[in-house]
């Protein structure tokens, strides 16, 4: 089920009288009042996935359900300056009876329709079924493309399933590849030896995932972080760039279910996107997991919108 965003949401300081340019997002932003995908074209569209279902099922901590609204408030006061494409708020997708396959379907339906008139989709999750919900409705969108999906999480995601979890998203997109006999080029960036048993390894391999370790990810090897990038965007038509926000640590991300003690800092995080943003091949991104129930003094939720705010600003 479609909703539009509450138009309460897009708030903030208000400096328009300094300047014509003294202005924020809250103020520059167009939000869709009815489901009009055609009024996304050449424009980045927030779309929300409000499901936490998935999370649930994992015997995860549920709220991210919660996510997509708060998420947009703590963006709504962040400067708009200019970027290559406007920002638009295209709602979201809630599905009350908690259905997730259902969700995840009617989700990628909406976003193949963004496509399919030439809008990017930058998603607010939710718990990581998001990525099955966005990833195959890019799959949709571009049946003839080499994708390219770079997902920042210690976990991943590949869990054998006999339902969608927030654990499955990349283990469906794959049979989801393999049905439609297309490549399934799968990158794992800041995964955690720690936090994926061998069995979740061995099926990493099968599947001829890339992985990129969180303890190979420091400053001090960011030239060999950003050349495997590098190798990944080269070989792709287009990109998927998906986000599980318990990739931060935890010091800087809290608000998820599953906290990082290691992870990769902000600063670190948004250096390495920074490419991918910049490629000229990014179609859709996402932030995933972020559960407003566990956040300190709203921390989590800035550090989410400034993510949200450089993806935004950087697109190209
Ligand atoms: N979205 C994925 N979540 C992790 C949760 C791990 C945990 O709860 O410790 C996973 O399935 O591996
Ligand atoms: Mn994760
Ligand atoms: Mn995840």
């Amino acid at each position: 089920m479609w909703q539009a965003s509450d138009s309460k949401i897009w708030q903030g300081r208000d400096d328009s009288r300094e300047s014509p340019t003294a202005k924020r997002v809250f103020q520059t932003i167009h939000s869709l009042q009815t489901w009009q995908p055609e009024q996304t074209a050449q424009h980045v569209a927030l779309l929300g996935f409000a499901s936490d279902v998935g999370v649930a099922r994992n015997l995860g901590r549920v709220g991210a359900a919660k996510a997509p609204p708060v998420l947009r408030q703590a963006l709504a006061n962040m400067a708009s300056q200019t970027s290559a494409y406007p920002l638009l708020d295209a709602g979201d997708i809630h599905y009350p009876d908690g259905d997730l396959d259902a969700a995840q379907n009617e989700f990628a339906q909406a976003v193949q329709a963004i496509h399919a008139h030439q809008g990017k989709t930058l998603v607010l999750g939710g718990g990581h079924e998001t990525a099955f919900a966005h990833g195959s409705g890019l799959y949709a969108a571009y049946p003839d493309q080499r994708i390219a999906i770079i997902n920042f999480d210690p976990h991943l995601d590949l869990r054998r399933h006999h339902q969608a979890t927030s654990g499955t998203p990349f283990a469906q997109l794959a049979q989801l590849a393999h049905t439609q006999n297309r490549p399934f080029d799968y990158t794992c960036i800041g995964a955690s030896g720690a936090a994926n048993t061998a069995a979740l390894l061995q099926d990493a391999e099968h599947l001829g995932v890339n992985i990129v370790w969180d303890t190979d990810i420091h400053w001090g090897n960011v030239n060999a972080v950003l050349s495997h990038i590098e190798q990944v965007l080269s070989r792709a038509d287009i990109v998927y760039l998906t986000i599980d926000l318990d990739v931060l640590p935890s010091y800087q991300m809290p608000a998820v279910s599953a906290p990082a003690a290691l992870g990769i800092a902000l600063d670190l995080l948004i250096h390495l996107i920074t490419p991918i943003l910049q490629s000229g091949r990014l179609v859709g991104a996402d932030v995933a997991e972020f559960n407003p129930d566990f956040d300190i003094d709203k921390q989590g939720a800035r550090v989410a919108a400034r993510l949200l705010w450089h993806i935004w600003q950087t697109w190209r």
